[in-house]
C-alpha cells in the first residue's frame, strides 16, 4: 500500500528528496567554509571587501537552505494528506461492503477512532517520518564523511565512540514506545466508544438517572486515555536525553583529542572549529532519528489496528450474476438459521420454514415476539445467509443474484426506521433522487403521513433527523413507508412497520396499498404484524412459533382452525371492544 503510494507520487517524493540533498550538501559546506575563513583570518589574509564577500556567501547559503526546507515540507505534506484521504476512503469503502454480521462484532466508536486518529498516525509515518528519515540519514552520512575524511579520521573515530551506546538506548526506547503507542490508540478508541454510546443513548441515561454514573465512567476513560498518551510521550521524550548525552560526550572527547592534535600541529585550529561545528550538525540527524522512530512506532501500532479491518473477509459476497426473471415468485424451502454464538443448546431462530409468495399476492407473517419473523426478513435481504434450506426468487437462489438487483427488487420498512439529517422530502426521496415534489407528496399521502408533514413548520422542507425536528415513532414509520412506496419495488416488506400507528391509520395505509394494486398488479407485499387486523386481508398468513410454521392459511381458514391465530384474534377483538 505504502510502496504503491510512493510510486504513484514519485514526483513529489523525488523533488522533496532532491531538495533535501541540496540542503545536506550546503549544510556540510558551511562548516568547511567557516574553518577556511578562520584559518585565513588567523593567518591575517582576509580583510575588507573579501571578508564581507565571504560572510555574505555564508548568509546566502543559510537563506537558500531555509527556502529549500520550506519547499520540501510543502511538497511532502501535500502527499501525506493525500495518503490520509486515500486510506479513509478505502476504510469507508470496505466497511460499506461489510454485512451486518461484521458490524455485530465491532464497536462504532472504535471504527470512528480508526478513521480519524489511527489514520493520522499512519499518515505521519508515511509523510514526515519517511522524509525526515531520509534527510537525517543523508545529513548524518555526509557530516560523518566530512569529519573523518576531510578533517581527521582519528578525531572522527574518537568522537564517534559514544554513538553505539545511543543506538542501544534508541532500540530499548522504541520497543517500549511501540507498546505505549498501541495502548494509547486503544484507549482513545474506548473513549470514542463511550462518547458515541452516551450521546446516542442520552435520553435513556437521563430517564434512568444514570447521567452522573455515565459522567464518572467518561472521566475514568478520559483519564486512562490521557495517561496512556502521556506514557507514550514520556518514551518519546526519552530520545532527547540519549541524544544530548551522546553528543556531550562526543564533544568532550573531540575537544580533548582535537586539542592534543592541534598541540602536535597535526590539525589547524580552523579544522578543530569546523569539526566541533560538524558535531553540532549531528544534533538534527540524531533528533530526526528519535522523531522518526517515534512516528514509525505510532504508525506501526495504528497500522496493526487498521489492517485487520481493511483485510477482514467480507461477510457478504456479491458474486451473483444471474438475471431476475419478470414476475418472480418468492420461495423459501426448509429455511433454517441460528444466530452465530447462540449456543448449541438453543433453538434455531428459524427451523425448516417453507413459503411461497406469487407476484401480486400479500403474505402475512405473525407470531409471538421472538418467533423469528424479523429473522426471516434478514435472510430475505441477505443480511445473513441460511444454515440450511434456501430462498429463491423466480427459481434463482438469492446469492446468485447481484445484490443491487435484489435490493432494487425489495423495499423494506423496518420497525424502527432511520431518518437522516435532511429534509422530510429528501428522506422520502432517498431511494429515488430524481423524484418530483408531486411524486413525494403522492407517496406521503399513500402512507397517510401527508397531513402530519403539512403541519410541520416548513412542511416538506422541515429538517428532521439528528439536527432537526424529532418526529414521533408513528410518523417516522410512515415517512419510511412513503420512502418505500416511492422506490416502487416489486416486493414491499413491512416488518412490524405499522406497530406505532393507530388502528385507523393502519387501515387507511392498508387500503391505499390495496388500491395500488390496479397500478402495480404484480407487486407483492409481506406484512409482519402483531395486530392481526393488519393481515386479515392477506392472501395467506403464516404463524411462526419458535422458528417453525405452526399454522398457515387465509384469515377465515385460520379462524376455523381454532389454534394460536384464532385465540389471538378473539383476544385482540375483546381488547379492542374494551
Ligand atoms: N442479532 C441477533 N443475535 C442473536 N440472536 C438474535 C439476534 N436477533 C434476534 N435474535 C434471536 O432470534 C430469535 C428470533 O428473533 P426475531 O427478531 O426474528 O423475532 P421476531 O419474531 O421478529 O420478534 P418481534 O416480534 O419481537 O420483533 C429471538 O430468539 C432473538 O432473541
Amino acid at each position: 500500500m505504502l510502496a504503491a503510494f510512493v510510486r504513484e507520487h514519485w514526483r513529489a517524493y523525488g523533488a522533496a528528496g532532491a531538495m533535501l540533498s541540496c540542503i545536506a550538501a550546503m549544510t556540510v559546506w558551511i562548516p568547511r567554509q567557516v574553518g577556511h575563513v578562520v584559518d585565513t583570518l588567523v593567518a591575517g589574509g582576509l580583510q575588507g571587501q573579501a571578508l564581507i564577500g565571504q560572510l555574505g556567501l555564508l548568509v546566502a547559503a543559510g537563506l537558500v537552505i531555509y527556502l529549500l526546507r520550506v519547499g520540501w515540507r510543502l511538497l511532502l505534506f501535500k502527499a501525506a494528506y493525500q495518503l490520509g484521504a486515500r486510506l479513509r476512503t478505502r476504510l469507508f469503502g470496505r466497511l460499506a461492503l461489510q454485512g451486518p454480521a461484521y458490524f455485530q462484532g465491532q464497536r462504532t466508536g472504535d471504527l470512528m477512532a480508526l478513521a480519524t486518529n489511527d489514520i493520522d498516525a499512519v499518515e505521519q509515518a508515511a509523510g514526515e517520518a519517511m522524509l525526515a528519515g531520509f534527510d537525517g540519514t543523508q545529513t548524518l552520512l555526509l557530516v560523518l564523511a566530512m569529519m573523518t575524511v576531510a578533517i581527521d579520521w582519528r578525531l572522527g573515530l574518537a568522537a564517534l565512540l559514544p554513538f553505539p551506546l545511543m543506538g542501544l538506548a534508541f532500540w530499548w526506547i522504541s520497543r517500549h514506545l511501540h507498546q505505549a503507542a498501541q495502548d494509547s490508540l486503544t484507549r482513545f478508541g474506548d473513549l470514542n466508544q463511550q462518547v458515541q454510546e452516551s450521546l446516542a443513548g442520552v435520553r435513556t441515561l437521563r430517564a434512568l438517572g444514570l447521567v452522573h454514573r455515565s459522567e464518572q465512567r467518561f472521566a475514568e476513560l478520559a483519564e486512562n486515555a490521557a495517561e496512556a498518551a502521556f506514557r507514550s510521550q514520556r518514551w518519546e521524550a526519552a530520545y532527547e536525553p540519549a541524544v544530548g548525552m551522546t553528543l556531550g560526550l562526543a564533544t568532550a572527547i573531540a575537544l580533548a583529542v582535537g586539542g592534543w592534535l592541534v598541540a602536535r600541529h597535526e590539525i589547524s585550529i580552523g579544522q578543530l572549529t569546523a569539526f566541533t561545528m560538524y558535531l553540532g550538525q549531528l544534533i538534527w540527524p540524531m533528533f530526526a532519528a528519535g522523531w522518526v522512530l517515534a512516528l514509525l512506532e505510532r504508525g506501526r501500532a495504528a497500522w496493526a489496528r487498521l489492517a485487520p479491518v481493511l483485510d477482514a473477509p467480507l461477510t457478504l459476497t456479491d458474486e451473483g450474476r444471474a438475471a431476475l426473471p419478470a414476475g418472480a415468485t418468492l420461495r423459501a424451502e426448509g429455511l433454517t438459521f441460528s444466530f452465530p454464538g447462540a449456543g448449541a443448546r438453543s433453538r434455531p431462530a428459524l427451523d425448516g420454514v417453507d413459503l411461497t409468495l406469487a407476484p401480486g399476492k400479500t403474505l402475512g407473517i405473525v407470531g409471538a415476539t421472538g418467533a423469528g419473523k424479523s429473522t426471516l426478513v434478514r435472510l430475505l435481504l441477505r443480511q445473513a445467509e441460511p444454515d440450511a434450506g434456501r430462498l429463491t426468487l423466480g427459481g434463482v437462489p438469492l446469492p446468485e443474484l447481484p445484490l443491487a438487483t435484489l435490493r432494487a427488487h425489495i423495499a423494506w420498512v423496518p420497525q424502527e426506521p432511520f431518518l437522516f439529517s435532511a429534509t422530510v422530502a429528501d428522506n422520502i426521496a432517498l431511494a429515488k433522487p430524481g423524484a418530483t415534489p408531486a411524486d413525494i407528496e403522492a407517496a406521503a399521502r399513500l402512507a397517510a403521513v401527508h397531513d402530519d408533514i403539512a403541519r410541520l413548520s416548513q412542511g416538506y422542507a422541515t429538517e428532521v433527523g439528528e439536527r432537526g425536528v424529532t418526529l414521533s415513532g408513528g410518523q417516522r414509520q410512515r415517512v419510511a413507508i412513503a420512502r418505500a412506496l416511492l422506490a416502487d419495488a416489486s416486493l414491499l416488506v413491512l416488518d412490524d412497520a405499522l406497530s406505532a400507528v393507530d388502528t385507523g391509520t393502519e387501515t387507511a395505509i392498508l387500503d391505499h396499498l390495496r388500491e395500488l394494486r390496479t397500478a402495480r398488479p404484480d407487486r407483492s407485499v409481506i406484512v409482519i404484524a402483531h395486530r392481526l387486523s393488519a393481515v386479515m386481508e392477506a392472501d395467506e398468513v403464516i404463524v411462526l412459533k419458535q422458528g417453525r410454521v405452526i399454522e398457515r392459511g387465509t384469515h377465515a381458514q385460520l379462524l376455523a382452525l381454532g389454534g394460536w391465530y384464532a385465540s389471538q384474534w378473539r383476544y385482540q377483538q375483546i381488547e379492542a371492544t374494551l
